[in-house]
């Protein structure tokens, strides 16, 4: 961690999760991107070793930026009206094809960022409440193979596990969150992480009602 983000402040990022949600319960992707920068910007401050990690989150996050920029970008102001938008418009691959018609719609692409944010909830509250001497290593894979292990080839899986190898220890990560304390951590983590779990429970059931969670 070099000093330069001492001043990166990971409670900034997670609570950012709460400004995606309006009081109508949308969920705003201008913020849900912005929320996913600061998650990229906390992976690479952890080492080069997850820099295959950030370059696929990057990458979604791009075409995500590209949509909020392009002639439609009205329709992508939430998750909620990118999802009316494209399957009223057929702009969404609904199954396997031979040849992808949109192999980028927005709906796919925040698919794999939502499983991914399953992940992070899963990471997240393991750090939480695991003991002192608990492995973040072993706290990641657990996340992993209750989550993204099911969506991902044998290649990626074996990456990956390769990658959890290289994490510091729960009180080194607890640290390389800036707070004063583990204790501090672990309190900041318990007011951060039901802003993360409604922002995935909203998206979770938007996805299920349009029987978009299994997209290609
Ligand atoms: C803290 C260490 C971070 C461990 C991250 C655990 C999850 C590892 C997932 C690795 C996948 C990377 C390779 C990409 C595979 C893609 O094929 C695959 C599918 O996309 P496609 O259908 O377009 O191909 N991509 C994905 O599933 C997206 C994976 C995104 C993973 C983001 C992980 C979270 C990053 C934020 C970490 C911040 C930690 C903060 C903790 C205090």
């Amino acid at each position: 961690m070099d000093d330069s983000e001492k001043d990166f402040n990971l409670k900034v990022v997670l609570v950012s999760f709460k400004q995606c949600l309006t009081d109508k319960g949308e969920v705003l992707l201008d913020h849900y991107i912005a929320s996913w920068k600061g998650l990229v910007r906390f992976l690479n401050s952890l080492g080069a070793v997850f820099s295959f990690i950030s370059k696929d989150v990057v990458s979604k996050l791009q075409i995500m930026e590209r949509l909020r920029s392009s002639p439609q970008s009205e329709h992508y102001t939430s998750l909620q009206s990118m999802v009316a938008y494209e399957v009223s418009n057929k702009l969404v691959d609904m199954d396997h094809r031979s040849h992808p018609r949109h192999p980028h719609s927005g709906c796919r692409t925040v698919l794999r960022l939502h499983r991914a944010l399953h992940w992070l909830q899963l990471f997240l509250d393991g750090l939480r409440t695991s003991s002192e001497d608990a492995r973040t290593s072993t706290l990641c894979s657990e996340a992993y193979n209750a989550t993204l292990a099911n969506y991902h080839s044998w290649i990626v899986r074996q990456a990956v596990t390769v990658a959890f190898c290289a994490l510091p220890s729960r009180k080194v990560f607890l640290e390389a969150m800036n707070m004063e304390s583990s204790e501090q951590a672990v309190e900041m983590l318990g007011e951060a992480l039901p802003f993360i779990e409604h922002v995935y429970d909203i998206s979770q059931k938007l996805y299920a009602e349009h029987s978009l969670l299994d997209l290609p």
